[in-house]
């Protein structure tokens, strides 16, 4: 952590009184955000004071009590106290400051990857420090990583607080006490004008449930008073969350109704078979298409031929097959004469989808057109004239479909794949594009990780949904361990044997810490430590943080056997199809969400040849951590694993879990929050009612929280 010298740093927020002050006002404008801070902020999504307001903490911590430092365990947060005993820099492809603190019952290492001269300055053998941070069992010993610290003499920062504190999500060069300080300042414009935030919920609803008005809620989410109920603000049931979540829920499901209702205002042109461009599709293909593959694609095609629009999820199973459903779909449009967009999260997929189009439609005449963020200038020229031509009959991208300067002749199909990683007004800008000739264009959204149907029902306000509900045939089952990460030598050995018979391994890398900046260096380090260690194995490193071409070009590596090893942060997590790797390890498993396994484990099983997958844990394990590890050990259908999913998840769980399958809201959490769902019919109704004015409104403050308050 940097340290801030917080004497010197006196935040203070735009006056209100002047009435200048908007949710939209740029957080610069509050003293202490330079421009430098500002940049990192970006990062994070804040850029205006209406950004700080909703970037909430994902959780908080206890900071009461003290741990002797020779009772601290990995896995957890602790408060400690110690003398700094040695203080170095070690230098390597990545220069960290280590420091080694111990007290008289033992010692732990903290490492900073940055840090200031004045910062090592105050970090030198002798000193004492208090420090809060989450342990993790590193190459030496325990260790934290940039732990929040601070000296126990002469120094001036105020005390770690002793309270319930919030963490944040948070990224490189900007901790948890700046983005503290931010909120606050935040907090201040719009207690002093609460205006900004007028309360759309049906006063009614709000005394029904005993929520806090909006104000209050966002006041005690970020800054609990002490006697606020801490066990249900670390559950997130506190009521104060629970407000926002319903609120950021009802906003979602008037958007799906206003959509469907908007949608169904104009025509949608029939798309159905006018020669046997289906007939040689199938004809073609190296397989058969499953009797699931068949059912929804007949749903699919009654659909398309109605002159009203189809809105119809498709949930299919991690490796089900959806993408020949896509490329049927797709085909029935061409068939009619119309385009078909395909809207991919990542540009690792929508390449995947375009070589799979590609090959499957090329013998057809039909040439798919690739449109990404990273094309060259005079190859974007191309698409796009063809696109608006109508040259292109099938484009394939990423959220650059839906700029400004992208013109489609005859947009009569929008397919979507993974719908919840698009914001609702990114899928509408999609949709908007397809208004030739006045009409509405077909929608169809995909989606890997199955919920159970009634929930998407009532969520997705009445949207049709099509299941294929069985796997490929040959499909091998994985053989799912878990496996205690003192173990890990085992493990060595195991995936040395497996590259000598030519499999194909995945290592995949936690999330650590609350920051990107962490996970991609562990990553480095993890990969550095396995090439080390296994000498002989090709080993490659994919994260996040690489640019989409050198992405690409690994995943290529990969695909053509050229990398044996692949060391991964969660990037992989979506639709990568490689069906000669058969081993996956998920480092830190307890940590993820059931959800978030599953599509990783989906990586593997994709051939004919055994897979196996291994789930390391870090001891200990709570008992509702063993039960979440025992479903993936025992279960492989996804439906089952969503509904345990939900079933287990309750309090105690951390806040802030990554869904995967559902729509990414900021706030609600799908399986803490189930029991909003059934209310969300109700208060739709009674504000179609009473106050539809307050309908439009309460959407935008949504999509404005989700979105960036810059960004709407
Ligand atoms: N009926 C079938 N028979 C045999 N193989 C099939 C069949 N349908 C699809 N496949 C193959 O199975 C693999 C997985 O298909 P696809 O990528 O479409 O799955 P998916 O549902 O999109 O999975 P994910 O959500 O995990 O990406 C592909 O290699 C595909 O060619």
């Amino acid at each position: 952590m940097r340290k801030w010298k917080w004497m010197r740093f006196s935040f203070s927020t735009p006056d209100p009184a002047t009435g200048t002050v908007s949710l939209k006002t740029p957080v610069s404008k509050l003293r202490g955000v330079g421009p430098r801070v500002e940049d990192k902020l970006k990062r994070l999504g804040i850029e205006r004071l209406g950004d700080m307001l909703f970037h909430l903490p994902h959780r908080y911590s206890d900071r009461t009590r003290l741990t002797p430092i020779g009772r601290i365990e990995a896995g957890t947060e602790v408060l400690i106290e110690g003398t700094i005993e040695l203080a170095q820099v070690k230098f390597g492809r990545r220069r960290s400051l280590l420091v080694r603190l111990s007290d008289n019952t033992g010692a732990i290492l903290l490492r900073f990857f940055h840090f200031s001269k004045s910062q090592q300055a105050g970090l030198e053998a002798g000193n004492r420090l208090r420090c809060f941070g989450s342990v993790r069992a590193g190459p030496q010993m325990l260790e934290i990583i940039h732990p929040e610290y601070q000296r126990l003499e002469g120094d001036d920062s105020p005390p770690l607080a002793d309270t319930l504190t919030p963490i944040y999500p948070a990224t490189e060069g900007v901790n948890q006490p700046l983005l503290r300080r931010i909120a606050s300042a935040a907090l201040d414009c719009v207690t002093r004008k609460p205006e900004l935030l007028p309360d759309y919920l049906p006063a009614e609803l709000l005394q029904r449930l005993d929520y806090p008005d909006l104000l209050q809620a966002l006041q005690t989410v970020h800054q609990p008073p002490a006697d606020a109920d801490t066990a249900a603000l670390e559950a997130g049931t506190h009521p104060a969350q629970q407000r926002l979540a319903f609120e950021e829920l009802l906003a979602f499901h008037l958007s799906q109704r206003r959509q469907r209702h908007q949608q169904q205002q104009r025509p949608a042109p029939p798309l159905t078979r006018h020669s046997d461009l289906l007939t040689r599709f199938f004809a073609q293909l190296p397989f058969t298409p499953t009797g699931a593959q068949q059912r929804v694609i007949g749903e699919i095609e009654t659909d398309l031929a109605n002159a009203y629009p189809m809105l119809r999820l498709l949930q299919g199973d991690v490796g089900s097959g959806k993408t020949v459903v896509a490329a049927a779909a797709a085909l029935l449009a061409i068939d009619s004469g119309w385009q078909v967009a395909i809207m991919a999260p990542t540009e690792l997929l929508a390449e995947q989808h375009f070589r799979n189009l590609c090959g499957w439609l090329e013998a057809l005449d039909c040439t798919p057109v690739l449109l990404t963020g990273r094309l060259k200038r005079a190859d974007r020229d191309q698409a796009l004239q063809a696109i608006e031509t109508g040259a292109a009959s099938v484009v394939i991208g990423t959220h650059a479909l839906f700029q400004e300067t992208v013109a489609f002749h005859r947009l009569g199909l929008v397919i979507i794949d993974e719908q919840h990683r698009f914001g609702v007004h990114q899928r509408l800008a999609l949709l908007e594009k397809g208004v030739a000739e006045d009409m509405s264009p077909h929608q169809l959204i995909m989606t890997a990780t199955p919920i159970p149907r009634t929930l998407a029902m009532s969520l997705h306000a009445d949207l049709d949904v099509s299941i294929i509900d069985e796997l490929p045939p040959g499909r091998q089952p994985v053989n799912t361990v878990v496996l205690a990460e003192s173990r890990r030598d085992d493990l060595i050995e195991r995936i040395s044997a497996a590259c000598r018979e030519g499999r194909q391994v995945y290592w995949v890398c936690p999330l650590i810490e609350e920051s990107d900046t962490f996970d991609y260096q562990a990553a480095t380090e993890t990969s550095e430590l396995l090439t080390e260690q296994l000498p002989g194995v090709r080993v490659g490193l994919i994260h996040g943080r690489l640019k989409a071409g050198d992405k690409a070009a690994v995943m290529d590596a990969f695909k053509a056997g050229d990398i044996d090893l692949l060391v991964a942060t969660t990037v992989i997590e979506v639709g990568v199809d490689v069906p000669n790797a058969s081993l996956m390890i998920i480092e830190n498993a307890e940590r993820m969400g059931l959800a978030q396994l599953h599509q990783l484990r989906g990586r593997v099983g994709r051939g004919s040849r055994r897979s196996d997958c291994v789930l390391l844990y870090r001891a200990p394990l709570g008992d509702l951590a063993r039960a979440r590890l025992e479903v993936m050990r025992t279960s492989e259908d996804g439906f089952v694993i969503a509904e345990r999913d939900l079933a287990l998840r309750g309090p105690g769980e951390l806040m802030g879990t990554r869904q995967t399958g559902l729509p990414s809201l900021r706030i609600a959490d799908f399986g803490r929050d189930q029991q909003l769902i059934p209310l969300l019919h109700g208060a739709a109704e009674q504000l179609s009612r009473h106050n539809p004015d307050k309908i439009d409104a309460l959407i935008a403050r949504w999509q404005h929280a989700s979105q960036g308050y810059s960004q709407v």
